[in-house]
């Protein structure tokens, strides 16, 4: 996804959560200074292949096997551990750097890319890892638009950023394990950043003309009736 398509639906995130897009851009080009183009067929060439997006809910360590079965791995956030200690390789990991920087650093200087994002809330975070990590396996991401080597492909939390990158480099289908949208064990700003990356992966079904058992415990209509206020 290209940034002219994301961008109202960028819009209405700022406006839900009270983000400011200046700080997004000032991340972004703190990130663009601490990062080198990269090209994304260093991914690998994940065209037609069924690609495993893991989310970091609880329910991870009892799907581990939706993994061990896809083609390409793509994990988010602490997904990267459970999935490495369970013996899984991973393809790439998605993260905004707030959890665990330093297994996104070990990853990049083994030669797994990495996407690393910059938003208004994690400056300090960008400053202080990216320097760290091998900058020719790291993919710098960001929300707002485009800037130098920093990308933006479409999407907000790490699982549902995942998603849209692998949509992007061509993915052939999606498979989803470690989502939990109804998880008890979050809080209320997480819950409410869920819902989005359910709008977001419910936007992504319905652009891909597929269908993610991921999101049959939720109600597609309610999804739609928030995206058609968004986009067409
Ligand atoms: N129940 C859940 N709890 C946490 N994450 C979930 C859940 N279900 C799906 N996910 C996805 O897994 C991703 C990784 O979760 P984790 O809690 O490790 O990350 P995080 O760094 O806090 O993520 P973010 O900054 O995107 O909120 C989330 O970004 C989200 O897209
Ligand atoms: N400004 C800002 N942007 C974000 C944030 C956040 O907390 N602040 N969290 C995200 C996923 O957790 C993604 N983007």
């Amino acid at each position: 996804m290209n940034f002219e398509t994301f961008e109202p639906v960028y819009e209405t995130i700022l406006a839900d959560f009270g983000f400011g897009r200046e700080a997004d851009e000032r991340a972004r080009d703190i990130a663009a200074v601490r990062s080198s183009r990269f090209d994304l067929d260093r991914l690998g060439d994940w065209r037609g292949e069924t690609v495993a997006v893991a989310g970091a809910a609880p329910c991870l360590t009892d799907e581990v096997a939706v993994a061990r079965d896809a083609d390409v791995v793509v994990a988010a956030s602490t997904a990267a551990d459970v999935l490495v200690d369970s013996g899984v390789d991973i393809d790439c990991m998605v993260t905004d750097l707030d959890k665990n920087p330093e297994t996104a650093e070990r990853l990049t200087r083994e030669g797994t890319p990495v996407a690393a994002h910059a938003h208004g809330d994690n400056v300090p975070a960008v400053r202080e890892w990216l320097p760290r990590f091998e900058s020719a396996w790291t993919l710098a991401t960001t929300q707002a638009a485009p800037s130098g080597p920093v990308r933006n492909l479409g999407g907000f939390t790490d699982g549902d950023r995942a998603a849209f990158l692998a949509d992007h480099v061509g993915a052939g289908r999606l498979v989803f394990l470690g989502w939990d949208f109804d998880d008890p064990s979050v809080g209320p700003m997480k819950e409410r950043k869920l819902d989005w990356a359910a709008r977001l992966l419910r936007w992504l079904e319905r652009r891909r003309g597929e269908r993610f058992v991921v999101l049959d415990d939720r109600d597609r209509d309610e999804l739609d009736a928030a995206l058609d206020r968004i986009v067409s």
